[in-house]
C-alpha cells in the first residue's frame, strides 16, 4: 500500500481527497493536517466522513509527513505550498501540489502575479499536471502542478482547436462562472450567504485574475506562439461546479462536423472529457461530484465565431480529483483508480 498524506485536510480540496480517497483501494491515507483543527477526528470536523475516515488532525513537521508517508498532497495556499516542497522532495517523497506555487514555468511572471518565489529551482522540473496534455511526463515526475480549475476548463476546451490551427489565436475570450467552493473555506465577507445567494457577478475584470498567465501558458505551447487572452470570472450562488464559455474566431475550412470528429478525435480515449453530441449542452449539475469535463461547442455562422462551452466541478476535476487523477499516473495506478463514480444529480 502507498502510504499518502494530505497537507490542509480542513480545507475544501483537502476534504475531498479525502472523500475519494477513503475508497482507494491501492493506498493508504495516513495522515491528515490541520493547525486550527489539531486533536478533532477529520469525520468531526466533516461529518460526511463519519465511519470513513478515522484519522486525527495533526499539527505535523515536515519531517513528520515524511516519516508517515510516500506520496504528499499539499492542498494549502499558495506561498505556504513553495515552503514545504523542498523538504518533501529532497526526502524522496512524491509531491502532488494543489496550489499555484509550481504552475507556472517562468519565474518572472509567477513573481509579477503572485510574491516572490522562495523554492524557483523546482519549476524546471514540476510538470503542469493536466493528464490529457502531459500524461507521459507526469508518469515521470516527482513534483506535479496540479491545474488551477478556471484553467482545467478553459484548456480542455481548446486543446483541440490550437493543435489543428482552426482558430484565430489572438481573439480568444473566456467567460467562466464558479461556484463559491473555489474561493476555498476560510471565511470572508464576499463569500458570506448573504453576499452571494440570490445574485450573480464578475469580479477581476480587466485581465487582471491570477489564473491568466496560467491558461496563457498552456494555450500558447498549444497554438505553438504566445498568445493572450480575455478572461473574466463570475461568483454564482452554488457551492461547486465550473461553467466556462470560451469565444474565438474560427479560420476557414472547419465546419461543424469538421469540429465535432476533432474534438472526438482528441477525446474519445480520453475517461474523463465528454464530447456532447451536436445539439447538447454541458451544465454543471451533469458534472457534479464527477471527475468528467463536458465540453460542447457551436458555430455561430453569422459571426464566424466558435463557442465552446465546457462543465467541470470545481473541487473534482478541477482540484482534488485531478489531483487523484495524476497520482494514479505518478504511482502506476489505473488512472481512474477512486474516480470512477457517476456525477451527483440533482
Ligand atoms: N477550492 C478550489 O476549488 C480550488 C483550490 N485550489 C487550490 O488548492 C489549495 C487549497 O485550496 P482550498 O482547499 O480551497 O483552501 P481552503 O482555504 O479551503 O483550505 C486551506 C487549507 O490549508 C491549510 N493551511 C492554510 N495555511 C496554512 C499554513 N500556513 N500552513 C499549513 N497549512 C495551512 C488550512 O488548514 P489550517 O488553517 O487548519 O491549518 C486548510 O486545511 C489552494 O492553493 C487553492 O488555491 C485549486 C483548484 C481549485
Ligand atoms: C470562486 C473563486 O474565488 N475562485 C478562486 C479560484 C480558484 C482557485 O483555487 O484557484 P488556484 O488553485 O489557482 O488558487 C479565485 O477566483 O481566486
Amino acid at each position: 500500500m502507498t502510504r499518502v498524506a494530505i497537507v490542509g485536510a480542513s480545507g475544501y480540496t483537502g476534504v475531498e481527497l479525502a472523500r475519494i480517497l477513503c475508497n482507494h483501494p491501492n493506498i493508504e491515507l495516513t495522515a491528515v493536517t490541520s493547525r486550527q483543527y489539531a486533536g478533532m477526528p477529520l469525520a468531526e470536523v466533516f461529518p460526511n466522513l463519519r465511519s470513513k475516515v478515522s484519522l486525527v488532525c495533526e499539527n505535523l513537521t515536515t519531517s513528520e509527513i515524511c516519516d508517515r508517508a510516500d506520496v504528499v498532497f499539499a492542498a494549502v495556499p499558495h506561498k505556504t505550498a513553495m515552503d514545504l516542497v523542498p523538504q518533501l522532495l529532497g526526502a524522496g517523497k512524491k509531491v502532488i501540489d494543489l496550489s499555484a506555487d509550481f504552475r507556472l514555468r517562468d519565474v518572472a511572471v509567477y513573481e509579477d502575479w503572485y510574491q516572490a518565489h522562495s523554492s524557483a529551482e523546482f519549476l524546471a522540473e514540476a510538470v503542469y499536471g493536466l493528464p490529457e496534455l502531459y500524461r507521459d511526463a507526469i508518469g515521470g515526475a516527482r513534483l506535479v502542478a496540479n491545474p488551477g480549475c478556471y484553467p482545467t476548463s478553459i484548456i480542455l476546451g481548446l486543446a483541440p482547436l490550437l493543435k489543428a490551427n482552426a482558430i484565430d489565436v489572438h481573439t480568444i475570450i473566456a467567460d467562466s462562472k464558479s461556484g463559491t467552493s473555489g474561493a476555498g473555506r476560510g471565511a470572508a465577507v464576499g463569500t458570506l450567504f448573504c453576499e452571494v445567494t440570490d445574485g450573480f457577478r464578475p469580479y477581476k475584470v480587466g485581465g487582471t485574475h491570477r489564473h491568466i498567465p496560467e491558461i496563457e501558458q498552456e494555450l500558447s505551447v498549444l497554438a505553438g506562439e504566445a498568445l493572450q487572452i480575455s478572461f473574466t470570472p463570475h461568483l454564482l450562488p452554488i457551492s461547486r461546479g465550473i461553467l466556462s464559455t470560451v469565444y474565438a474566431t474560427l479560420r476557414p475550412g472547419f465546419d461543424a462536423a469538421a469540429l465535432q470528429a476533432l474534438y472526438h478525435s482528441h477525446y474519445d480515449n480520453e475517461q474523463f472529457v465528454r464530447v456532447l453530441p451536436s445539439g447538447s449542452l454541458p451544465a454543471t449539475q451533469y458534472v457534479r461530484g464527477s471527475n468528467f469535463c463536458d465540453i460542447a461547442f457551436s458555430v455561430d455562422s453569422r459571426t464566424g465565431r466558435i463557442v465552446i462551452t465546457s462543465a467541470i466541478d470545481n473541487i473534482v476535476k478541477g482540484a482534488a480529483g485531478q489531483a487523484v487523477q495524476n497520482m494514479n499516473i505518478v504511482c502506476g495506478f489505473p488512472e481512474a483508480t477512486g474516480l470512477e463514480g457517476a456525477p451527483f444529480f440533482p
